[in-house]
C-alpha cells in the first residue's frame, strides 16, 4: 500500500512547494512524488535559454525570464489540469511575480513598463477564477546559511557567481511574502523536519502531516 492510501489522500491532489533557491523544493517533490504515487512537474533549468544571460546580466534579460517562466509555468499548470490532478509541483507559479519580478523592479534592474506588463499579463492569467489553484502549497525553509551551503554544494555555475546578497534579500524577502500569502492553504515545512538523503522513512511523517492539513482545510471549505 502506498502512503496516499494510508493516509487518505485524494488522488486528484495538487500540491506545490515553495521556497527559496537551493532549500531543497526538487528533491522534496522527487520524494513526495514517490512516496505518493503521483507525477512531477519541474522547473527546466538546463534547458531555459535565457538564465545563464540573465544572471550574467539582469538589466537585460529579467523581462525575457519572467516571461519565459510565465508561459512554461501555465503550459505545466494545463498538463496538470488535462491530467486531472495528482501532482507534486516544483516550485509556484506566485513565486514568479511575489518574488522574482517584484524584487528585480524595486532593485531596478527591471523596468517600471516592463513591471507592469509582466504583472497585468500575469494577473490577466492566474489571479482568475478560471485558474485552478493548488489544494496545498507547502513552504519550505531553512536558515540562509543551509541554503547558501547546499546552493555552493549543487554548484550551478551561474549561481556560484552570483552575490551572496543576492540570496540574502530573497531570504527576507520570501519570508515576508509567505507571512500574507492567501492564494492557497499553505502547511510551513521545516528543513530540519526530515532527513530523506540519510532515511527514506523520513518522508511518511511529512506525508501524515500533509494528509492532516487537507483533511482541515476541506473541512474548512465544507
Ligand atoms: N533534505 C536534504 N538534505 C540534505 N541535502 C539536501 C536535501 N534536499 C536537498 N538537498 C541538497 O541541496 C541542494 C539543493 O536542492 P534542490 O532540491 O535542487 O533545491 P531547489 O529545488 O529548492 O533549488 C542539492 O545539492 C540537494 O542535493
Ligand atoms: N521567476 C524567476 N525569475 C528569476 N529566476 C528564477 C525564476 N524562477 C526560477 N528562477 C531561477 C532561480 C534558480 O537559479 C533557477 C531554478 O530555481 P530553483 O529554486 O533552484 O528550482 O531558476
Amino acid at each position: 500500500m502506498n502512503l496516499r492510501n494510508k493516509y487518505g489522500i485524494p488522488a486528484n491532489s495538487v500540491i506545490t512547494i515553495a521556497g527559496t533557491v537551493g532549500v531543497g523544493k526538487s528533491t522534496l517533490t522527487n520524494a513526495l512524488a514517490n512516496a505518493l504515487g503521483f507525477r512531477t512537474s519541474f522547473e527546466k533549468v538546463d534547458t531555459n535559454p535565457y538564465l545563464d544571460k540573465f544572471y550574467a546580466d539582469f538589466d537585460r534579460w529579467s523581462f525575457h525570464l519572467q516571461i519565459y517562466f510565465l508561459a512554461e509555468r501555465f503550459k505545466e499548470q494545463k498538463r496538470i489540469f488535462e491530467y486531472g490532478g495528482g501532482f507534486i509541483q516544483d516550485r509556484s507559479i506566485y513565486e514568479d511575480t511575489g518574488i522574482f519580478a517584484k524584487m528585480h523592479f524595486e532593485k531596478g534592474t527591471m523596468s517600471k513598463v516592463d513591471y507592469e506588463t509582466y504583472t497585468s499579463l500575469f494577473e490577466a492569467m492566474v489571479m482568475t477564477p478560471y485558474f485552478p489553484h493548488p489544494d496545498l502549497l507547502i513552504y519550505l525553509e531553512g536558515s540562509l546559511d543551509d541554503v547558501l551551503s547546499r546552493i555552493k554544494e549543487r554548484g550551478r555555475p551561474m549561481e556560484q557567481q552570483t552575490p551572496m546578497d543576492y540570496w540574502s534579500e530573497m531570504h527576507q524577502r520570501y519570508e515576508n511574502w509567505i507571512n500574507t500569502f492567501n492564494a492557497c492553504p499553505v502547511l510551513r515545512l521545516n528543513i530540519n523536519d526530515y532527513d530523506i538523503m540519510n532515511n527514506e522513512t523520513s518522508i511518511e511523517p511529512v506525508v501524515e502531516r500533509i494528509a492532516e492539513f487537507l483533511k482541515q482545510s476541506q473541512l474548512l471549505k465544507k
